[in-house]
Parts: C-alpha cells; sequence; structure tokens
C-alpha cells in the first residue's frame, strides 16, 4: 500500500504545469520534505500536501482545464490535505477575484477556490510591480526575525470571511494589505519565499516548513484516513 499515512517521510506535489516550479521543489527538499512534479491526477494520490506555484494565473488556469486537472485539483484541496500556495497559486485558491482577467472570448479567469477570500490580482499598482521588503510573519519559527518578502506582479487579499487567519500584512497607503493568510488546510502568500537571492540562499525557509508543520499535524489529525484521501 502506499498511501500518505504509511509512509514516515512527508511528501507534497509541486503543480508543475507553469511557473517556479522547481524552487518550490527545491525549497521543500531544503525542509526535508520528499518532494515530486505533479502533472496528472493520479500523482495526487499519495500526496500529504500540495503547491500551487508563482506564475501566470489565466495561464495556469487555461492549462488546468486542458489538462483536465480543476476537479482533482478541487477535491484534493477539499481533502483536507495541506495546500499552499504563493501568488498565482494565491490566485487559484481564491474562492473570489476582484477583477478576474477576461479572456478574447470575454470569460473571466476562474479559480479552484476553497480560500474563502476575495483576492485582487496585480495589486500593488505600476510602481511597485516588483519589490522586496521584510514582513513580520505569525505562526513562523523565531517570530522576531522579519521574513524577507520577494513581491513580483503580486496579489493582495482584498476580503476574508470568517475563519481566515491573516498572517502577515503590508502597509500602502495607509491601508494594512494581507500578503499571507491560512484558512484551516490552506496556506496562501502574495510573495515568493521560494525564490533565490543573490547570495543563491531561498528568500525564506520559514513558510516551508509551516506547511511542511501542516502536512505533519494532518497526520495526527486524520490517522490512517486512506480512503479519504484517495482523489
Ligand atoms: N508572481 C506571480 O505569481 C504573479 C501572478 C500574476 N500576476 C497572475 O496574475 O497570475
Amino acid at each position: 500500500m502506499n498511501s500518505a499515512s504509511t509512509r514516515s517521510e512527508l511528501k507534497a506535489g509541486v503543480l508543475a504545469l507553469q511557473g517556479d516550479v522547481r524552487e518550490h521543489l527545491a525549497a521543500l527538499a531544503a525542509v526535508g520534505v520528499q518532494a515530486v512534479a505533479v502533472r496528472r491526477a493520479s500523482e495526487l494520490e499519495d500526496l500529504d500536501g500540495l503547491i500551487l506555484p508563482g506564475g501566470e494565473s489565466t495561464a495556469m488556469d487555461r492549462l488546468i482545464r486542458a489538462f483536465g486537472l480543476a476537479e482533482p485539483l478541487k477535491k484534493f484541496i477539499a481533502s483536507g490535505r495541506a495546500v499552499y500556495g504563493s501568488c498565482a497559486g494565491m490566485i487559484l485558491l481564491a474562492d473570489r477575484l476582484a477583477e478576474p482577467a477576461v479572456d478574447l472570448a470575454g470569460q473571466p479567469q476562474r479559480t479552484l477556490g476553497g480560500l474563502p477570500v476575495t483576492v485582487r490580482r496585480n495589486a500593488f499598482g505600476r510602481q511597485r510591480e516588483s519589490f522586496e521588503t521584510e514582513l513580520e510573519f505569525a505562526e513562523l519559527s523565531e517570530p522576531e526575525r522579519p521574513v524577507h518578502a520577494v513581491f513580483i506582479r503580486a496579489p493582495w487579499v482584498e476580503a476574508t470571511s470568517s475563519g481566515v487567519t491573516v498572517l502577515a500584512t503590508v502597509r500602502i497607503e495607509g491601508i494594512d494589505r494581507a500578503v499571507a493568510v491560512r484558512s484551516g488546510n490552506i496556506l496562501a502568500t502574495s510573495f515568493h519565499p521560494e525564490v533565490l537571492t543573490q547570495e543563491g540562499n531561498h528568500a525564506e525557509l520559514r513558510v516551508h516548513e509551516l506547511f511542511a508543520g501542516m502536512m505533519r499535524q494532518n497526520r495526527e489529525v486524520l490517522p490512517g484516513a486512506e480512503v479519504s484521501r484517495k482523489v
């Protein structure tokens, strides 16, 4: 039997259709999690968790539909296993988009949903398309040490429903904008802790550690829940 609950090592997938897949695979490996690229529904079966990487959410949405992955991914998210979306991944996890992109046929982009928030794409405006800053981030190890956060045409969380915890904010024009949130098994950040700095180190590994902790906790909450883990 090859189910998540019978393996001692945590195993996480990174959706590998588009975006910064390699960086997330490397960050997971760096925190001691077995990491695999996911392109097919069958590859979701024995995972403890899944990362939706940064990239371009409209392109990812198109590829998700083209590969028949929308329903399997929605089921995975609903199964309670840990899911983490960075940047475009946050957009894909949002239940609602403030201003979804519209394709040539006039169709608004769709999301997978699961995270009960409203997300605004490319929210920081032209002057701040890409920037780096130090953030306070709740729930991380060494909470007094700020997170080095890299934002690239990033979204923010504009509104949250109850049950959503805001873990980090950035103050823009006097308003604190949520850039890291958690709701149950779902974690999302507007920024990219997985990217490499000029020194070749990950910008931040503690977010992936938090994600690994969510996977570990899940194993305790859902011991031997093989049936519900099947996607
Ligand atoms: N770095 C990113 O993932 C950017 C997200 C991108 N702006 C989008 O809408 O999908």
